[in-house]
């Protein structure tokens, strides 16, 4: 397959080839003061975030020594070049490993960047792409380059088959002549993922739960980096490593974007476990509301990818990603999906310890299978409380007599069928507390974020944003829209419950 390549000429920051050519190095001295800046990174990315308003204290604080490395650092990063020249080399490339690429062409889509799109009409469940292990980057093929010593010997990177593809992609984009040349040449320059806000875009997520995860995304992947810069400086199995002397943040941070936008799982060659994927031409798909329609062909060592819809020709072939939130989206992938059939939203609840009843409610939660406190969701559409969140909040708000009289004894299947169940009234009062509690709780939330849905509304139609800052916006947009119909649908569920006793008195 001619994937090995530890003897490959490197390609240095200036794009020049060979390891005599061109390519700044950075002095001694300036070697020294980026050290000295990761040093300090390493301690000030130690201690945990604490999920308060001082992790974007914490937050400002690491990015302040983050812009000085990269600044230090400017003349060693990628240059980028690009992608929309190198298409038909890469579609040649695909052609020369025999993969069929007749039913799609590469274009480009207003939103969406590139994305494939239907060279003819096809059916639902047609198969229109097969793309064989031999071009994928995989966390295996990682092992046969000049990473494999390292691979084997660092704890992180055996148990981070995310963190070995992103080191592989920097180690092929510095090798002059990698394998997957072609492929390389075609990724994105650049993304919206939080590694790329600035602390504006930050603080336009004000009062959602996805401002902590930005925050904490961008210092795991900042403590990453400065322990693979310490590790690359002062280890000497990595005398080979391409990166050796051009490990800069800027290039990291596209690396690992790359790897959270594209990666899929693949079964191993031998099919007993799953590995991490990056998979040529497929992860040009964009995405849209569906199904799963990519599965991993073992007997052809080939991922098959089938049309989750009709496609006409010249459509835009859109695949499913999976049922993610737009949170998730926006943090994992760096894109907001307003049609979102899957969107929800996170919302903090736990059991006080303060509450009288904390021992008895605890006790039943955890018999079927909950815990006292986590994250539970709210979705959007007709039915935003799921059966977790109803059950919870249904034993939140149980009293003592009826904990002891009918849940003491109940076992997990019991529990969920008494309590999962949205047409089982438990009592009149607790029903009607639980949608109190419920249109409050929501309505407060509301009011953490710093503008209404209409002003969303409005800044989204007229103002100028940056695609960051649009992102951001749009989600806060979703998750409001969340809150207030969770809120309308507590108040309306409380009504029925007053008509129907009403009626019956
Ligand atoms: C697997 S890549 C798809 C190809 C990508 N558009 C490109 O130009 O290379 C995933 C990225 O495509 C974009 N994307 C995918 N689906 C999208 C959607 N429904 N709306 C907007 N952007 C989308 C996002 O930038 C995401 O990170």
């Amino acid at each position: 397959m001619g994937r090995k390549n530890k003897n490959k000429k490197v390609q240095q920051s200036n794009g020049a080839s060979g390891s005599t050519e061109g390519g700044k190095q950075l002095s001694k001295q300036v070697k020294k003061e980026v050290m000295d800046l990761i040093k300090t990174l390493l301690e000030k990315c130690s201690t945990p975030a604490t999920g308060g308003s001082k992790d974007f204290d914490d937050y400002l604080n690491i990015r302040d020594t983050v812009e000085k490395i990269r600044d230090l650092q400017k003349d060693i990063c990628l240059v980028p070049e690009k992608r929309g020249d190198k298409i038909s080399a890469f579609i040649e490339w695909l052609k020369s490993k025999n993969v069929d690429t007749s039913c799609v062409d590469v274009g480009e889509f207003d939103g969406y960047g590139y994305g494939l799109q239907a060279c003819k009409d096809l059916k639902e469940n047609e198969s229109f792409l097969a793309i064989p292990r031999e071009v994928m980057m995989t966390a295996q093929s990682a092992r046969n380059t000049c990473l494999g010593p390292i691979i084997s010997e660092d704890k992180i990177l055996q148990v981070m088959p995310s963190v070995v593809l992103a080191l592989h992609l920097l180690c092929e984009k510095r090798t002059t002549d990698s394998y997957w040349k072609p492929y390389l040449d075609i990724l994105p320059q650049t993304y919206n993922t939080p590694l790329y806000f600035t602390p504006d875009d930050v603080k336009y997520l004000k009062g959602s739960p996805a401002q902590g995860d930005c925050i904490s995304q961008y210092r795991n992947i900042v403590r990453q980096y400065a322990y693979f810069y310490k590790l690359f400086q002062n280890d000497n199995s990595v005398q080979n490593l391409p990166l050796k002397e051009f490990f800069s943040f800027d290039d990291y941070r596209w690396a690992v974007s790359t790897v959270m936008t594209r990666q899929n799982q693949i079964p191993t060659e031998d099919g007993s476990k799953m590995t991490f994927a990056l998979i040529p031409l497929w992860d040009m798909c964009n995405h849209c509301n569906g199904l799963i329609t990519t599965d991993y062909n073992l007997d052809k060592d080939c991922s098959e990818c089938f049309a989750l819809r009709n496609f006409t020709k010249g459509d835009q072939i859109f695949i499913f990603y999976g049922a993610r939130s737009n949170a998730e989206l926006l943090v994992n992938n760096g894109f907001v999906y307003t049609e979102n059939e899957h969107d929800r939203m996170a919302v903090k609840l736990g059991i006080g310890k303060s509450d009288p009843l904390f021992n008895m409610k605890s006790e039943v939660l955890q018999r079927c299978g909950l815990q006292v406190a986590r994250n539970f969701y709210l979705h959007t559409g007709d039915l935003p409380v799921d059966s977790d969140l109803l059950i919870f909040l249904r034993i939140f708000h149980m009293d003592e007599d009826t904990l002891k009289s009918r849940f003491s004894e109940a076992n997990a299947v019991q529990i969920k069928e008494e309590l999962g169940d949205l047409d089982k009234v438990v009592s009149v009062e607790l029903e009607t507390n639980m949608w109190t509690y419920l249109e409050t709780r929501s309505t407060l939330l509301l009011k953490s974020y710093e503008t209404s849905v209409e002003e969303d509304d409005e800044l989204l139609q007229k103002k100028k944003l940056s695609d960051c800052e649009r992102l951001c916006v749009q989600l806060r947009y979703c998750e409001k829209n969340i809150l207030k119909s969770t809120a309308s649908y507590a108040s309306q569920r409380k009504q029925k419950l007053q008509q129907s006793q009403n009626q019956t008195t």
